[in-house]
């Protein structure tokens, strides 16, 4: 696409699986049809385990995780912690995407729940699909970046796909990559441009995530007020559990941790092979 022209492209299977997000380079054999010649080197590249516990690309070249959150259906904050360490293991920053706040009263108890990740220094957009309200706040977070949607299922992430891309020749000359072979597959991934330079990527494939892949310190790494209190641990390789002189629960008990995010911790560690110092 640096030419602005949209070519369809075969691979061959040396070359690799090309997702989207990628960068290549493409050899044009007949106008409008093009032979992808490298996959350029990705700068990160988020993958998906598959039900054999292999990791397959699924996107690659981000800038932002759009985590898109909203007061119905009923946030599921274990979720959102499972976003945010899969943002922290690729070094992508987080943006939290609030929709449907159209809906949200004043007594809504997400609200209690988005000041939490606030203080632990989270961005977030306010925004409304259905009302049109919030949409130039991404558009400037964006910034002619790369970014990926993710979040349950019924949160908006097409309503705002559709809002965000007005254009209906942009939404039908979206780029798709299959994870599979075959071009009729539910587990699509498509790329939206933004224009003038940026990028959006809906994936209904990795709307339930597995973090099986990574070892402790990374799962660690990516709760920021666990890992600085794990430093005042005894043991380095502290879980945090039942260990004795444990600082993040010292932490916990004193109100510096929420209850919340360890439990979500604890359940990502669960699925996880290391210890956090190994
Ligand atoms: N009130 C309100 N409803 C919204 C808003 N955005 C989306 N919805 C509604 O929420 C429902 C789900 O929206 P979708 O865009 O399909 O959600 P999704 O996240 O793409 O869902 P999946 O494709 O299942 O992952 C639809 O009925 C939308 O009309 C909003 O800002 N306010
Ligand atoms: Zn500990």
């Amino acid at each position: 696409m640096a030419q602005g022209r949209l070519l369809r492209t075969m691979t061959r299977r040396s070359t690799g699986r090309v997702v989207c997000g990628d960068r290549v380079t493409v050899r044009e054999s007949f106008p409008g049809e093009a032979v992808v010649e490298r996959i350029l080197p990705r700068r990160n590249v988020l993958e998906r385990t598959n039900y054999r516990g292999q990791a397959k690309p699924l996107a690659a070249n981000l800038d932002l995780l759009f985590v898109v959150i909203a007061p119905a259906p009923i946030p599921d904050l274990h979720l959102l912690d499972a976003y945010l360490v899969l943002a922290s293991h690729l070094a992508v920053k987080p943006v939290i995407v609030l929709n449907k706040v159209d809906t949200l009263t004043d007594t809504h108890p997400l609200h209690a729940d988005l000041a939490l990740y606030r203080e632990l220094g989270y961005g977030m957009i306010s925004v409304s699909a259905k009302q049109a309200v919030g949409l130039d706040a991404v558009g400037e977070t964006l910034d002619g970046g790369t970014a990926i949607l993710l979040g349950q299922s019924g949160v908006g992430k097409s309503s705002l796909v559709n809002r965000l891309i007005p254009d209906i020749d942009a939404r039908t000359q979206a780029l798709s990559a299959t994870s599979g072979q075959g071009r009729h597959t539910t587990t699509e991934t498509t790329l939206y441009h933004v224009p003038p330079t940026g990028a959006l990527i809906d994936s209904p494939g990795i709307r339930i995530l597995r973090l099986g892949h990574l070892p402790a310190s990374e799962i660690q790494r990516g709760f920021p007020e666990v890992a600085e209190h794990a430093q005042g641990c005894d043991y380095r390789d502290c879980r945090h559990d039942r260990e004795p002189a444990c600082a993040v629960r010292a932490a916990l008990e004193s109100g510096q941790i929420a209850a919340s995010r360890l439990v979500s911790f604890h359940r990502l560690l669960a699925g996880s092979a290391q210890a956090p110092g190994g």
